[in-house]
């Protein structure tokens, strides 16, 4: 038997067409779409292809598009005052600060200036606070993991009672993943254990899971044999494992033994082509709310 591919793809083009007609609906109504600023310090390659990717969604949707492109040496001082400026701007309902930022700026600094109600990625304390009250109480959630619960969902993955695993306990992935599925309401009430790299017998815990989700960082981490047969396998990892001779693109790679992995899960997500796509389309999806939220 092989998985049923969980196609990131295909879902985000229905998310966007969902969105699409939204924003007519918001010009027509308002005058004006939603606003969304990025904000890229320095020109670290896979940042600049992820903010390329963003822009194109944001301008085939109908968004006030900004890119703001700063240099690598700017001073904390000068990347505060402009989010401030952005913060005071009321055509602007989005501002993205595309991680990583230099060493020299504190990140935290930056995330905790960015104004809560225009905090689109979810990063900021507040809304990190209104994640884990959830419920109605959740404004923005963190773009990945919200796609990644959309898969879950679209993908017919039942999630109530379901024992989920989470590989990784990153702030932007791992963590609020695990709160969201622990969560009372639909698409969550899992049963959730958070495991990384010094958990003991990382295999046996993956071999639990009715949901395995897999946000390492670190490539073909998953093998096989830890997979139960039958599971949902989400792969959010993006692992840039070398360049291809003729297109001088990327060679992507996720966590997970692809190739392998799919002889035994029941669904299963590729990279590239599963959560990345997702992350881009809920950025999107949360500009938009934000949008509707300042204008009524
Ligand atoms: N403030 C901030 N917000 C973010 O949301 C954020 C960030 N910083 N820093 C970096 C990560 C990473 N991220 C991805 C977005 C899209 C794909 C994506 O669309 N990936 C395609 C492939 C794209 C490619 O070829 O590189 C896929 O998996 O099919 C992946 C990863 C957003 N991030």
């Amino acid at each position: 038997m092989t998985a049923e591919l969980i196609s990131g793809t295909q879902i985000r083009k229905e998310i966007l067409a969902e969105l699409a007609e939204e924003v007519r609906k918001m010009k027509a109504k308002h005058g004006r779409g939603p606003g969304l600023v990025t904000i890229l310090v320095g020109e670290n390659p896979a940042s600049i292809s992820y903010v390329t990717l963003k822009i194109k969604t944001a301008e085939e949707l109908g968004f006030h598009e900004v890119q703001d492109s700063q240099p690598v040496d700017i001073s904390e001082a000068d990347l505060l005052a402009l989010i401030d400026k952005y913060n005071n701007d009321p055509t602007i309902d989005g501002i993205l600060v595309q991680l990583p930022i230099p060493k020299h700026i504190d990140e935290k600094k930056v995330l905790n200036a960015i104004d809560p109600d225009k905090d689109v990625d979810g990063f900021h304390p507040v809304n990190v606070g209104r994640l884990m009250i959830g419920g109605s109480e959740v404004k923005y959630p963190p773009c990945t993991p919200a796609g990644i619960q959309e898969l879950i969902v679209r993908s017919g993955t039942e999630t109530s009672g379901a024992e989920v695993v989470v590989v990784g306990r990153s702030n932007i992935v791992g963590k609020p993943i695990a709160m969201m599925m622990a969560q009372k309401g639909p698409g969550a009430n899992s049963t959730v254990t958070i495991v990384h790299t010094r958990t003991k017998d990382l295999a046996a815990h993956c071999k639990r899971a009715d949901i395995l989700i897999v946000a390492a960082g670190v490539p073909d981490l998953v093998k096989p044999e830890w997979i139960k047969p039958g599971a949902t396998v989400i792969d959010v990892g993006v692992n840039r494992v070398g360049v291809n001779e003729t297109t001088g693109k990327a060679i992507l790679k996720g966590d997970v033994d692809f190739e392998e992995a799919k002889k035994i899960a029941g669904k299963i997500t590729p990279v590239p082509g599963g959560v990345g796509p997702m992350t881009i389309a809920m950025l999107m999806k949360n500009t938009v709310k934000s949008a509707w939220l300042r204008l009524e």
